[in-house]
């Protein structure tokens, strides 16, 4: 091989090919397996999306019915899981949380007997993830765990044992749009991390644990806390201005803004910014969308730069009562999903991930 050209953070190189989907800079487009995401975020229940990611088509009513039985007979919160919950000092990040929670699952996998299969393991992953992630906001706030309900699908489960009570449709809606807005995007951080653990051969839960680690940083899924945080910062919008000056001028990034393959706006930000919208009128938030509209339009006026999905999640879920540190597992507990996809499909076609690097240190020497 005889370019020594360096790309910088992997910009703009295809390192493999992927049936998963496909994110387009050019239209700024995204399809799950061919379908356009915004007609999947409204005609398609989160389980139906996780069917697709996974089998490559929508499952049929019978398919779909068989997935949710399993999907719904392990939702509990497993004892070990929530011992270890309450070990863990409420100082630390929920992200932590889910984290050592999803490692030792990994551990405890080695109870179920070696046929189970790396789809059988995503798919009971994708089934805890919320427990874990309901009881560890819970437990910040002094009250013990709910169990799951079989009778309600995935989204409105996780907002029951989230709250102990089922919100209004229009907020279920709103929380069933971001999960699948959320489920995939292709070779991204976390997921590309998850496919160069696969690729040693690794197991399911260690790449999962990996890429929930890729995940947490503000550059990547930590971003809808911190737009959250940045919301708070500044107050109101008529504070936007000189919040937007300064920070800039300090050379800080804005959270919820730019994109390594979007430049002209992200392609699901439409449709997250409509469910905000709802939200923003059950909740009677105006002030809340004069804030959010403020940083927008000073964001275009200074940098040109549009929104990402991370934007209009952050308040959604604001408003959903979910508190700040819990945004990201919840951007986990959907993208669950695509890195199980991403994970199987490298082993399947698998080639170990290891690129070079140009040596730029000190010339050979004695010591
Ligand atoms: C769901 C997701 O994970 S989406 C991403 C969530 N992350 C964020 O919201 C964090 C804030 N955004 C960013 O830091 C960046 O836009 C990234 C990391 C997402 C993408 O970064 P890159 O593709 O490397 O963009 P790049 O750094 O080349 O940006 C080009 C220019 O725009 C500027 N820029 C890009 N995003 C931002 C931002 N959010 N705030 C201020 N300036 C920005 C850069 O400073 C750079 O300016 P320069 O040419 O004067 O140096
Ligand atoms: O694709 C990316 O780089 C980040 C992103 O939007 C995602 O993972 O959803």
């Amino acid at each position: 091989m005889t370019d020594t050209e360096i790309h910088k953070g992997l910009a703009g190189v295809v390192v493999d090919t992927t049936e998963i989907s496909s994110v387009n800079q050019q239209t700024n487009s995204l399809l799950y397996r061919g379908y356009p995401v915004q007609e999947l975020a409204a005609k398609c229940s989160f389980e139906q999306v996780a069917y697709l990611i996974w089998h490559g088509e929508l499952p049929s009513d019978d398919e779909l019915g068989a997935f949710e039985a399993v999907e719904r007979g392990q939702r509990a919160l497993r004892p070990e899981v929530q011992a270890l919950i309450e070990q863990t000092p409420v100082s630390a990040h929920p992200m932590d949380v889910l984290r050592t929670a999803v490692s030792l699952l990994g551990a405890l996998e080695t109870r179920f007997p070696d046929e189970q299969s790396d789809y059988e393991k995503a798919v009971r992953l994708f089934a805890q993830l919320p427990a874990i992630v309901a009881y560890d906001q819970r437990q910040r706030d002094g009250m013990d765990p709910i169990p799951p309900r079989e009778d309600l699908d995935y989204a409105s489960n996780f907002l029951w044992m989230t709250f102990g009570e089922l919100p209004d449709p229009v907020v279920v809606d709103a929380f069933r749009q971001s999960l699948v807005l959320y489920a995939e995007h292709s070779f991204n951080a976390s997921t590309f991390t998850a496919r160069v653990v696969a690729s040693t051969l690794s197991d399911l839960h260690s790449a999962v644990v990996a890429a929930i680690g890729a995940l947490k940083g503000p550059l990547h899924g930590g971003a809808n806390e911190a737009v959250m945080a940045t919301f708070a910062e500044i107050g109101s919008a008529s504070n936007v201005q000189a919040w937007l000056d300064d920070a800039l001028a300090s050379k800080k990034k804005i959270m919820g803004f730019g994109h390594r393959v979007y430049k002209n706006g992200d392609s699901r930000v439409p449709t997250m910014k409509a469910a905000l919208d709802t939200l923003i009128e059950h909740y009677n938030r105006p002030d809340l969308l004069e804030l959010y509209t403020a940083l927008e339009q000073a964001m275009a006026a200074a940098k040109n730069i549009k929104p990402n999905l991370d934007y209009p999640s952050g308040p959604a879920y604001h408003l959903m009562g979910f508190d700040t540190p819990t945004f990201t597992p919840l951007f986990a507990a959907a993208r669950i999903t695509g890195w199980t996809a991403h994970f199987i499909e490298q082993q399947a076609h698998n080639s170990l991930i290891r690129p070079l690097s140009q040596y730029v240190g000190p010339a050979q020497r004695a010591v």
